[in-house]
């Protein structure tokens, strides 16, 4: 199992960790449906930052999902550019979501239709400056240089 793993191709998209998620698929490949799938891809898409969340952001009932809101609010994300899901709601997505990004938690943030990872990689990002550049990079807020001052 181990070495069909790695002859798996790697994915372009979404891939922070290509070699690890490659390998995690092998556990995650299972139960999506490719009704789910495409459901959950055209989330995904629909907005340039998407984040699948417990709660929602004026009341999110998880402190993991609670600091990813709080490191968004950092930026001034227009409305219309961000969209939530809460998994609470919805076992279907809670469960689908996993499979479809390979990733076993929540919450989980996409930027630009790509999985940008969990609260531990977005706070990294954050404190980098990484995750801003991401967020300009696509639009999703004006580049520092173009701020008014
Ligand atoms: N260190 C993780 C924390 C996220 C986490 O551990 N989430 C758990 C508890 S909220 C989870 O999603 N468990 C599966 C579930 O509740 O469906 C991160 O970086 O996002
Ligand atoms: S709901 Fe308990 S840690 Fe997130």
């Amino acid at each position: 199992m181990f070495q069909s793993a790695l002859r798996t191709p790697l994915r372009s998209s979404g891939a922070l960790f290509p070699l690890s998620r490659c390998l995690k698929s092998q556990t995650f490949r299972r139960f999506l449906s490719q009704e789910s799938r495409t459901k959950i891809q055209a989330a995904v898409t629909e907005y340039p930052v998407v984040l699948f969340m417990k709660g929602n952001p004026e009341q999110p009932m998880c402190g993991f999902s609670r600091g990813v809101v709080k490191i968004l609010s950092a930026f001034d994300i227009p409305p219309e550019k961000f969209k939530t899901y809460n998994v609470l709601e919805d076992l279907e997505l809670r469960t689908g979501i996993k499979e479809f990004s390979e990733w076993p938690t929540i919450p989980q943030l996409y930027v630009n239709g790509e999985f940008v990872g969990g609260s531990d990689i977005a706070l990294s990002m954050f404190q980098s400056g990484e995750l801003e550049t991401l967020l300009e990079q696509h639009g999703v807020i004006p580049k520092a240089s173009e701020s008014p001052s």
